[in-house]
């Protein structure tokens, strides 16, 4: 039996409380591989992160994120200081993905959460990387954020947004897709100004930019089929001044990641990108399926900064 101190960050609301009736035989699977076991159970939005912080404090050797990429995300924050550097280096995260879309887990092959759990133990540590986004909350405040899966920007804030309204009743790939035509009915292209790392400026109208580390979002939809998690950069996919039909065309392909090349969409590999609104436009944030935000935004990429298991 392992020596390990593990703690076990639990969001018993992920997928609709579906997440939480799962969590008694998740629990059970953990404790045949670490008895000693700790669990802390989120409250609130955030919560995540001061427990992941406390429990790293204590000395922790592993915080297993059990929820969504939400919670995933949070229990990354809680390894981080304010400037979004990695205070526990030597610590892991450990990812089992109970919630909506689980689309973090997807590119190391989706498994059902006990499958998840029962392997777990057996996978490898891997040094991956993290990113880091810099923008502008709600209440107006510089923010900084991490994200180990993906960050967008413009209609996928839309789409967060429209499923978060809505309480997510489907509560899975159909929520996503519902969310994303009734974003499409009611997007419009913004003008913005991008920079991808110490190139020119490029002025366009945009639709939609995907930033991943790793290659899903959107319950399933493969955005980034070519991120790799430990490249030291982000794959950056691209959809400049997009009318709607062309929308739906680039979501039905992106299930199979086979959007690249459609009508110009573009995919490069990055560290760094800047994007600034031009003319008043609002462009929102998407950060792990979350709604945190707008732009101006800068992103970056912690090359090698997390370890990381994950089944
Ligand atoms: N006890 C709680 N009550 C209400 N909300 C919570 C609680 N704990 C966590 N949350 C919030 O629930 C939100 C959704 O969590 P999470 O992303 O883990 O699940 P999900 O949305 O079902 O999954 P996915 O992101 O994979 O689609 C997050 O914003 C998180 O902060």
């Amino acid at each position: 039996m392992s020596k390990e101190r593990i703690v076990a960050v639990v969001n018993p609301k992920a997928s609709n409380g579906a997440g939480g009736k799962r969590w008694p035989k998740l629990e059970k699977a953990l404790r045949e591989h670490w008895p000693e076991l700790e669990v802390r159970m989120t409250e609130r939005q955030g919560h995540a992160s001061t427990l992941t912080a406390e429990a790293l404090e204590r000395g922790a050797d592993m915080v297993i994120a059990v929820g969504g990429d939400g919670t995933t995300n949070e229990v990354l924050g809680g390894f981080l200081d304010a400037e979004g550097r990695n205070r526990f280096p030597d610590a892991c995260l450990g990812v089992v993905a109970n919630g909506t879309g689980g689309d973090f887990q997807r590119m190391f092959g989706a498994l059902a959460p006990l499958a998840q759990v029962q392997r777990l133990a057996a996978a490898n540590i891997r040094t991956v990387d993290y990113g880091l986004v810099r923008f502008v909350d709600h209440e107006g405040e510089a923010r900084t954020r991490a994200f180990v899966n993906m960050v967008s920007v413009g209609i996928s804030g839309l789409v967060d947004a429209i499923v978060n309204d809505s309480g997510r009743p489907l509560g899975s790939t159909a929520a996503y897709v519902g969310a994303s035509l009734e974003a499409i009915s009611k997007w419009r292209n913004q003008p913005v100004t991008l920079r991808y790392d110490d190139g020119d400026a490029q002025e366009l109208d945009l639709t939609l930019l995907c930033l991943g580390n790793g290659q899903y979002f959107g319950a399933g939809m493969h955005a980034c089929p070519n991120a790799e998690v430990d490249s030291g950069q982000l794959e950056a996919v691209l959809l400049d001044g997009f009318r709607r039909r062309h929308i739906v065309g680039a979501l039905g392909r992106c299930f199979k990641g086979k959007h690249i090349g459609y009508r110009g969409i573009e995919s490069k590999t990055v560290s760094k990108v800047q994007i600034d609104p031009r003319e008043g436009a609002e462009v929102l944030i998407d950060l792990d399926g979350e709604q945190p935000g707008k732009a101006p935004l800068s992103v970056e990429v912690v090359h090698a900064g997390l370890r990381l298991r994950i089944a």
